[in-house]
């Protein structure tokens, strides 16, 4: 085990857990949704407005930040912390699922990914080595393992092969990572929907070691029914004790019935993505700003929110700012959206950590199945 790294089970509620990961950072409270700060920023927030959200952790971008500054001048600056101004941990992903779908030109060989910057067209090469390089120089707290994502849908074959190119990457990005006490490196499970081929991957990442474990390769367009039938089996494979990460998701729902079945972190860009389209969450469900039947609505987005925007704000003002894009329109739904994702998760915790979490997902459901919000 990593010193200066460990992860605490407090209770457990069927096969939900609810625990403490603790770095030399911080403690992240699980199950914990991680906010994403793509280049060095959670867009249209502060730092601080993000720890007030009950954000423990937060994502950084490797293939933005690789490209633009450079982690050369990142570690230059003293890290990513020190850069961004987020003294929490912070969970930096390899850069390998953003080359693949943001990229020009794209190259993968044994060797790595070599790609063409879709700012300025210059080359790069990122490969397990690299990229462990890479979140070094930003100071990362998690550092993930360089692995391929097969795009769905796609033959079991494809899915086979790819998944066993992501463990020979995961042997090299575990060589490469090397011994840094109070940092942690994470193994991601790939095998797309297949059980075997998802326990071949599993046996390998344990055979290597890693602090805690991600399933990859899921919520890629398989669909929630495929994703929960595969989130049945593929989390029991990996350690017991050690944090289990799920790539991607997602819509409260989503992130429910991951929890339920076992996950302990999950990361989307979708609440701070979507507030900037105007799209908000609520208990009740979700609603969109812009439609025109807010433009006179004195409420809150959510009467029993206690966010900013919330307390200080009607629905038809931000309906305005929204429609006029005026930047608080964004700072607003933003921290909004990320308040009810953190309020979601802390929801979770105390549920399981009381052995209530099936009377706590009835409500959360039936909440949802209310009319007009
Ligand atoms: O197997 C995977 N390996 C590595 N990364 C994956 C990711 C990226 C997770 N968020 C990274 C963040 C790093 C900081 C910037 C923002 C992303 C996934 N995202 C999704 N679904 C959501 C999807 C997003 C886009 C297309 S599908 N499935 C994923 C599967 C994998
Ligand atoms: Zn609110």
């Amino acid at each position: 085990m990593t010193q200066g790294f460990s992860f605490d089970l407090h209770a457990t509620d069927g096969k939900a857990r609810t625990g403490v990961i603790r770095t030399p950072r911080g403690e992240i409270r699980t199950p914990a949704f991680m906010p994403v700060g793509t280049a060095g920023t959670v867009k249209a927030m502060l730092p601080e407005s993000v720890r007030e959200t009950g954000a423990d952790i937060i994502l950084g971008n490797t293939y933005h930040l690789m490209l633009r500054p450079t982690a050369e001048l990142i570690d230059r600056m003293g890290g990513l912390h020190r850069f961004m101004n987020w003294h929490g941990p912070i969970l930096t992903d390899s850069g390998g699922f953003q080359v693949m779908s943001l990229a020009e030109l794209r190259k993968l060989t044994e060797r790595g990914v070599t790609f063409r910057s879709h700012i300025d067209g210059s080359r790069h090469e990122l490969t397990p080595e690299r990229s462990m390089e890479i979140q070094r120089l930003l100071g990362s707290d998690i550092v993930m393992a360089f692995d391929e994502c097969p795009a769905l849908p796609a033959d079991r074959t494809r899915i086979a092969e790819s998944m066993r190119l992501s463990m020979r990457w995961a042997q090299r990005s575990r060589d490469a990572f090397g011994d840094r006490p109070g940092h942690a490196l994470f193994g991601i499970q790939q095998g797309g929907l297949e059980r075997d081929l998802r326990e071949e991957s599993a046996e390998a990442l344990k055979a290597i070691g890693f602090d805690g474990y991600a399933v990859g390769g899921l919520a890629v367009g398989e669909g929630q029914e495929a994703m929960f039938a595969t989130l049945d089996f593929a989390p029991d494979m990996l350690p017991v004790d050690k944090p289990r990460y799920l790539m991607g998701v997602g819509k409260p729902d989503d992130i429910v019935g991951a929890v339920k079945r076992g996950i302990d972190m999950m990361d989307c860009v979708l609440p701070s993505r979507s507030g900037r389209t105007g799209q908000v969450f609520t208990r009740h469900g979700v609603l969109n700003i812009k439609n025109a039947r807010h433009r006179e609505d004195p409420r809150p987005l959510d009467e029993s929110c206690t966010c900013p925007a919330c307390r200080g704000y009607s629905r038809a003002y931000l309906h305005h700012v929204f429609r006029a894009n005026e930047i608080i329109s964004a700072m607003l739904l933003t921290w909004h959206n990320l308040h009810y994702f953190q309020e979601l998760m802390a929801g979770m915790r105390a549920a399981i950590a009381e052995g209530r979490f099936a009377a706590w997902e009835a409500e959360f459901h039936a909440r949802r199945a209310l009319g007009d919000i």
